[in-house]
């Protein structure tokens, strides 16, 4: 199956719209989803046009500029990637504006029932959505069907808070009041990266568009494909043309929404370097900035801990989308008592790992991204071994004995062993499947290497004793702490930055705050006192 096939009417629509929504329904689905029946890695070329506005896809005009989009897992083209100019930038968000124009004045019961509309066609195609994520990012199915739940959960959970946004009323002397309006903020952008694609757009334009808000998302260059399927199940599921729009690009057009006037806030998911560079750019507009960027965060094992658990939370924090995962416990901290025991069970296990056609429901490792970041992850293997670890598992390139799977960027999922703080591997993000072992003797002393980072996404700490487990959980400088567990991350629950790991959350109540303001309304019910 090499081309994309439009879908028949098969999901209809059962938003029902109250007297005070004015929006044309759509009529037929748009979502234009393969057929998936023959579907398999290494035969999907991706041809429609990847950007939307305007409640349509629309085809990127610089076609000089377009780079090739690859599929990991063999490395062949899947798409171009044709990147948005200032024009069509200034178009994007000018739709959204005026389609935030409408949105904002629907009552929050309104878009509520709008967004569970997408919520329900997200969760309908969830296994289609999943392989074309798989497709362009590498992951196994198993975790990319994860990945789209969590999306559409993440839209029910704000079409759940839209109806419950609410002011305050406050009595003042005299009988005065002041009552406060929360109001959303206007055009969001959303900046994505490559290792959730779906997820972390979903993440961002669920918040704001439960609170009024619209959203031009800008994807990563290197997974362009599935934000625009978000598109149009918004579209779909009855938003105004315009609300939730997808412009391609890289650093540029990332820059030129920065800098765009008519934008009110900017999220952004990536790297720190990247991060800072879109800070600086909103401040200059004085826009809100919500940034969620990278870790390297400590994972603590006691020795009262339940082993097995242990090594199933080390291995769940290392190795999910092939250690791509920005709150990823790369270091994990092993009380020197249970380090063999542990060090031998983290390697039978991550021996065991299956790596390979990420669209086979047997593989638990996938490839990663792009042969440069392969690349990039085998130099800081080699380094670390340059400076004294040893390797106990993987760490070298995977080569399938599937012919088709040849060009692709499989990593064997690495374990290392004596390394120590002052080593690359354990101060620098890695962004692959590599797990860096570190012993320790004292809650003080690890809870002391545990902090000495910039970084401060998340933590995590294994022991059966409950005072310890808050107490260091207390004491991490830390965005999330698991404890007895790592990585889950229920859309319920706040989840950003510490330190240089960015800060303002995604996910649960608090995101509201970030995508909404406050209005004061103050009402005299009595004479002006007039000091002139
Ligand atoms: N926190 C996280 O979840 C992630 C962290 N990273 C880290 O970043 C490293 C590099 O990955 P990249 O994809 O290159 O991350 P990046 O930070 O360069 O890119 C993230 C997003 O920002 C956009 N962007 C890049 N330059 C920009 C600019 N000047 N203005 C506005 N937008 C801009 C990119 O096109 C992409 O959509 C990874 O190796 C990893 O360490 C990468 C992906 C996700
Ligand atoms: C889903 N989760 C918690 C494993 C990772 C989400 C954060 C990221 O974008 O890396």
């Amino acid at each position: 199956m090499k081309q994309w096939i439009g879908k028949s009417n098969e999901f209809p629509l059962r938003t029902q719209v109250t007297s005070h929504f004015k929006f044309k329904m759509a009529q037929t689905p748009l979502l234009s989803l393969p057929e998936f029946r023959n579907v398999s890695t290494g035969s999907l070329v991706v041809k429609e046009a990847l950007n939307f506005w305007g409640g349509a896809r629309v085809q990127g005009k610089d076609t000089k500029n377009s780079e090739p989009v690859y599929e990991p897992a063999t490395g062949r083209v899947l798409c171009d990637l044709i990147p948005c100019g200032e024009e069509e930038v200034d178009q994007a968000i000018k739709s959204a504006h005026s389609a935030y124009l409408k949105w904002s004045k629907l009552a929050g019961i309104e878009r509520a029932r709008i967004l569970l509309e997408a919520a329900r066609i997200i969760r309908e195609r969830r296994d289609q959505i999943a392989i074309l994520e798989v497709i362009n990012n590498g992951k196994s199915i198993t975790e990319a069907k994860v990945d789209i739940d969590v999306a559409w959960q993440c839209i029910e959970y704000y079409a759940g808070i839209a109806p419950t946004l609410a002011g305050q009323h406050i009595q003042l002397p005299g009988g005065s009041f002041a009552y406060t309006r929360r109001e959303p903020l206007g055009v969001c952008v959303g900046i994505g990266a490559w290792n959730y694609p779906f997820q972390i757009a979903a993440w961002k334009s669920a918040p704001a568009l439960a609170c009024g808000n619209a959203m031009v998302f800008k994807p990563s260059p290197m997974t362009p494909v599935t934000a625009v399927i978000l598109a149009e199940i918004y579209k779909e599921a009855g938003v105004p043309d315009g609300l939730f729009n997808v412009v391609q690009g890289a650093a540029e057009t990332g820059s030129l929404l920065c800098h765009h006037p008519m934008v009110a806030k900017v999220s952004f998911t990536g790297s720190v370097p990247t991060g800072k560079k879109v800070m600086e750019m909103s401040a200059k507009g004085v826009k809100q900035v919500t940034l969620e960027l990278g870790g390297k965060s400590p994972l603590i094992i006691f020795k009262d801990c339940e082993l097995e658990n242990a090594v199933r939370g080390a291995l769940m924090a290392n190795f999910l989308t092939q250690g791509e995962v920005c709150c990823n416990g790369t270091r994990v901290f092993v009380q020197r008592d249970i380090m063999k025991p542990f060090v031998e069970d983290v390697v039978k296990r991550t021996k065991a790992i299956a790596v390979g056609d990420p669209l086979l429901d047997g593989t638990r490792m996938g490839s990663l991204i792009s042969k440069p970041h392969m690349e990039k992850v085998l130099g800081f293997i080699k380094q670390a071994k340059e400076q004294g670890a040893t390797v106990l598992c993987g760490g070298e390139p995977f080569v399938s004995s599937d012919p088709k799977l040849k060009g692709g960027y499989f990593l064997s999922p690495c374990v290392l062993d004596n390394c120590r703080d002052d080593m690359t591997c354990v101060k620098e993000e890695i962004f692959g499947p590599v797990m860096s072992i570190l012993p320790f003797d004292t809650e003080e002393e690890v809870l002391q290497r545990a902090n000495n980072t910039t970084f401060g996404l998340a933590s995590g700490v294994f022991t059966r004793d409950i005072s310890r487990a808050h107490r260091v959980a207390e004491n991490l400088q830390a965005g999330t702490c698991f404890i007895n567990n790592y990585n889950v991350s229920p859309v319920e629950v706040p989840f950003g930055g510490y330190k240089m790991s960015g800060f303002g959350r995604e996910n649960g109540m608090v995101t509201i705050e970030y995508y909404s303001q406050l209005k004061t309304v103050v009402v005299e019910m009595g004479d002006v006192e007039n000091y002139f």
